[in-house]
C-alpha cells in the first residue's frame, strides 16, 4: 500500500482513482502538525509515501509565510525523515516556483534556486528538509496544474471567459501546464521504481509540453469549448499580484525520462480530457 498526503487537492484526488493507494485527508492528517504526520505514517506502515498536500495559495503565502513554511517545508522534511528511518521511499512535489524565471533556456533539476514569492521559498525549504532526511527519495517539481477538480486556471478562465467578452491574460510568463492525472500516474511509477531501486532518488522535473504562456492556454481554452472571449495578451506588469512571479517556468524533464521512462504529457490532449470530465466539450 502506497500512502498519500492529501484527499481534495488536485494531484491527491487523481491518485485516489489508483489502486494500492490509501489517501489521508487534513482530518486524518493535518500537516501543520509534523509529529501527527509522523505517527500516521507508522500506524499505516505503508511501503512508500507520496505527499500531494501543499498551501499552495500563491498569493496568500506572501501574508501567511509562517504558515506556508510550516506546511511545504518543516512537515515534509518530518515525513522524509520518518521514511528514512522505516527504510521506504517518499516522494513530494515542488515546483517551477523555486526558480527565479530568469533567461529563456529551460530549468535543469540541478540548477541553483532563487525563488521570488514566499510559496516558492516555503517549498526550497520543503526540499531541502527533504535532501536532508537522507533517505530514498524523488523530489518531483512540476508546473501550471490542471485537471477537472480543484481549483486552477481552467476553471478560473471557463468560470470568467463566461461572464466576460474579453479577458487581458499575461502572455510573458512562459511555461507549461501539467495534468494532475499525469502527475498522479508519475508519481506512482517513481515510488514503485524507488522501491526496487532507491539510487534512483533525486530531484527531478515533469511537465506538459509544448510550452506556451499563459494567454495561450487561455486561447486554448476559449478555441476547444466555443466560448466567445477574446483573450488579450499582456505584460506581467500591467498584471499586478501581491507575488511575484517567475517569467521562465520551462523546466527540463530530460532526466526523469532517462531514469524512470516517464515522458512528457501533452497538455492540449489533456485539458481536452478534463474540459469533457467538466461537460465543457462533446
Ligand atoms: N497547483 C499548481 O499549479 C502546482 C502545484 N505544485 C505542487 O503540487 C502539489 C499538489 O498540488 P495541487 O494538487 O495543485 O494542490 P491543491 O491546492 O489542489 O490541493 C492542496 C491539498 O493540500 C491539502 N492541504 C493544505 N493544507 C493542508 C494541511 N494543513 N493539512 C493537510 N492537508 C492540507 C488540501 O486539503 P484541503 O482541501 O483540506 O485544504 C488539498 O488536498 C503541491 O505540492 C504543490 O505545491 C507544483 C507546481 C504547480
Ligand atoms: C485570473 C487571471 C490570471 N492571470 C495571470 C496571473 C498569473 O500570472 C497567471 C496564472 O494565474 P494563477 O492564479 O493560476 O497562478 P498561480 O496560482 O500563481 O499558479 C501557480 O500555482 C502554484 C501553486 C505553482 O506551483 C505554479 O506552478 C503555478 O501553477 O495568470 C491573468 O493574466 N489574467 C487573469 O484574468
Ligand atoms: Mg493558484
Amino acid at each position: 500500500m502506497i500512502l498519500v498526503f492529501g484527499k481534495t487537492g488536485q494531484v491527491a484526488q487523481e491518485l485516489a482513482a489508483e489502486e494500492t493507494v490509501t489517501c489521508l485527508s487534513r482530518d486524518q492528517a493535518d500537516l501543520t502538525d509534523p509529529a501527527a504526520c509522523a505517527e500516521v505514517i507508522r500506524a499505516h506502515a505503508p511501503a512508500a509515501v507520496i505527499n500531494a498536500a501543499a498551501y499552495t495559495a500563491v498569493d496568500r503565502a506572501e501574508a501567511e509565510e509562517d504558515l506556508a513554511t510550516r506546511i511545504n517545508g518543516t512537515t515534509p522534511g518530518v515525513m522524509a525523515e520518518t521514511c528514512a528511518t522505516l527504510g521506504i521511499p517518499f516522494v513530494t512535489l515542488s515546483t517551477d516556483y523555486v526558480f527565479d524565471g530568469k533567461g529563456s533556456s529551460p530549468w535543469h533539476p540541478d540548477e541553483p534556486v532563487a525563488p521570488l514569492n514566499a510559496y516558492g521559498r516555503s517549498k526550497q525549504v520543503g526540499e531541502a528538509a527533504v535532501r536532508l532526511a537522507g533517505g530514498a527519495h524523488v523530489i518531483l517539481r512540476t508546473s501550471w496544474v490542471v485537471s477537472a477538480h480543484g481549483s486552477n486556471f481552467v476553471k478560473t478562465m471557463l468560470r470568467l471567459g463566461k461572464e466576460r467578452e474579453r479577458m487581458r491574460v499575461v502572455a510573458d510568463q512562459i511555461g507549461a501546464p501539467t495534468p494532475a492525472r499525469a502527475i498522479a500516474a508519475a508519481c506512482i511509477e517513481i515510488a514503485r521504481q524507488l522501491i526496487a531501486d532507491p539510487e534512483k532518488s533525486g530531484t527531478y522535473h515533469f511537465a506538459g509540453q509544448p510550452e506556451t504562456s499563459w494567454a495561450g492556454v487561455a486561447t486554448e481554452i476559449f478555441v476547444a469549448t466555443g466560448i466567445p472571449c477574446a483573450v488579450a495578451e499582456i505584460p506581467t506588469s500591467a498584471y499586478p499580484t501581491p507575488a511575484p512571479r517567475p517569467l521562465n517556468s520551462r523546466l527540463d524533464c530530460s532526466t526523469l525520462e532517462r531514469v524512470f521512462g516517464t515522458t512528457r504529457p501533452d497538455w492540449q490532449a489533456g485539458l481536452k480530457d478534463i474540459l469533457k470530465d467538466l461537460g465543457e466539450r462533446a
